[in-house]
């Protein structure tokens, strides 16, 4: 009895934050925001998506955690979706079909998240933005420029969310060592797209050297992790699960730093100076304002180098076509 007055003070003294999940009835909004519900620092999550969002929320909130759930559907109720938001997580757009890279989801996807950017930079602007939907190398450069457009981008509270590279860089090494997946942290630096994704695998002290073969075939296999589900779904869509804990990995490690833990340190695709590009996903630690530091990736081996060098022509088109739509449109 102690022990739960206890709890339950310490629970309302702590204020918990608002977070919206734009695409809550998709394959990654549903579970994403099933594992939100568990978070302890969210005392409302607000559900949206075009179609089926009442749903979604009368089932997640008969759990018994903190948050409040609301669900919203329709453009033309989202004012009430976004109102208040400190965070807005957005897996809103249509997933690949094999044989389709990202850069073909553009044309859907592209008009989605400028019309979502839109309506979050009019009803909460001072939100914490995490896109997931793809073409992430373009749709983040698409938010900030709709931001920029309204009048209120601050790029410390923009993020890509490429923690699925992460997690899945993690899970391999991790099993190709005999490590412990939970403690494993690879760095992967870029983009979010083939070999824009570029895991920083030289920099890890490893228990058995890989072979020459080995290393290549973990670089693509973390690369093309994305292909690897899309190929075994078989035309009925991408990562959804993976993808649902990555993006709950990321929101709740914000969460974290925005309720005051230090040195919450993730890898993300935010506005940066480290590399030529204006957009470059490298650690960086997080605080209550969004990004508080930006940390250089650090050593590359060869082969990481030629990778680097390789792949940033590409990053720099698609963030640059992300930033023509918005101005052609
Ligand atoms: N960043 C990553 O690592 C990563 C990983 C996996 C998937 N993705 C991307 O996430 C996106 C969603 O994937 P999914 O499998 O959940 O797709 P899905 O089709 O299952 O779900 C997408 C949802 O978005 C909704 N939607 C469409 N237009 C909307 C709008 N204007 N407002 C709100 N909701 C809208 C749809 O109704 C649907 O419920 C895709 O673009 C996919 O490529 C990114
Ligand atoms: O591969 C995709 O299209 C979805 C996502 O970007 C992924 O990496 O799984």
């Amino acid at each position: 009895m102690i022990a739960r007055s206890l709890t339950t003070r310490l629970f309302s003294s702590a204020a918990g934050k608002k977070v919206a999940v734009l695409g809550a009835a998709g394959g990654i909004g549903q579970p994403m925001s099933l594992l939100l519900k568990d978070s302890d620092h969210i005392s409302h999550l607000s559900l949206f998506d075009v179609v089926n969002t009442p749903g979604v929320a009368a089932d997640v909130s008969h759990c018994n955690t903190r948050a409040t759930v609301t669900g919203v559907a329709g453009m033309e109720n989202i004012e009430e979706a976004l109102t208040g938001m400190d965070v807005v997580v957005i897996p809103a757009g249509v997933p690949r079909k094999p044989g389709m890279t990202r850069d073909d989801l553009f044309n859907t996807n592209a008009s989605i998240v400028q019309s979502l950017a839109a309506a979050c930079a009019k009803h909460c602007p001072e939100a914490m933005m995490l896109i997931i939907a793809n073409p992430v190398n373009s749709t983040v450069p698409i938010v900030a420029e709709t931001f920029k457009k309204a009048g209120v981008y601050n790029p410390k509270r923009l993020f890509g969310v490429t923690t699925l590279d992460v997690v899945r860089a993690n899970t391999f090494v991790a099993n190709s060592q005999g490590w412990n997946p939970r403690t494993t942290n690879v760095k992967v630096i870029g983009g979010h797209a083939g070999t824009t994704i570029l895991p920083l695998l030289s920099q890890l002290k490893l228990d058995r050297q890989w072979s020459d073969d080995e290393l290549h075939a973990l670089i693509k296999r973390i690369q093309f992790g994305g292909d690897e589900v899309v190929q075994a779904k078989n035309g009925a869509g991408s990562a959804t699960l993976s993808m649902a804990y990555a993006g709950a990995r990321f929101t709740t490690r914000l969460l974290d730093a925005m309720h005051g833990a230090k040195d919450v340190i993730e890898c993300s695709y935010t506005q940066n100076n480290v590399t030529k590009l204006p957009f470059f996903s490298t650690p960086v630690t997080l605080g209550p304002n969004g990004v508080e530091k930006v940390h250089e990736f650090g050593a590359l081996n060869a082969v990481e180098q030629a990778n680097f060098d390789s792949m940033l022509p590409d990053l720099e088109k698609q963030i640059a076509k992300g930033v023509d739509f918005v101005h052609k449109n």
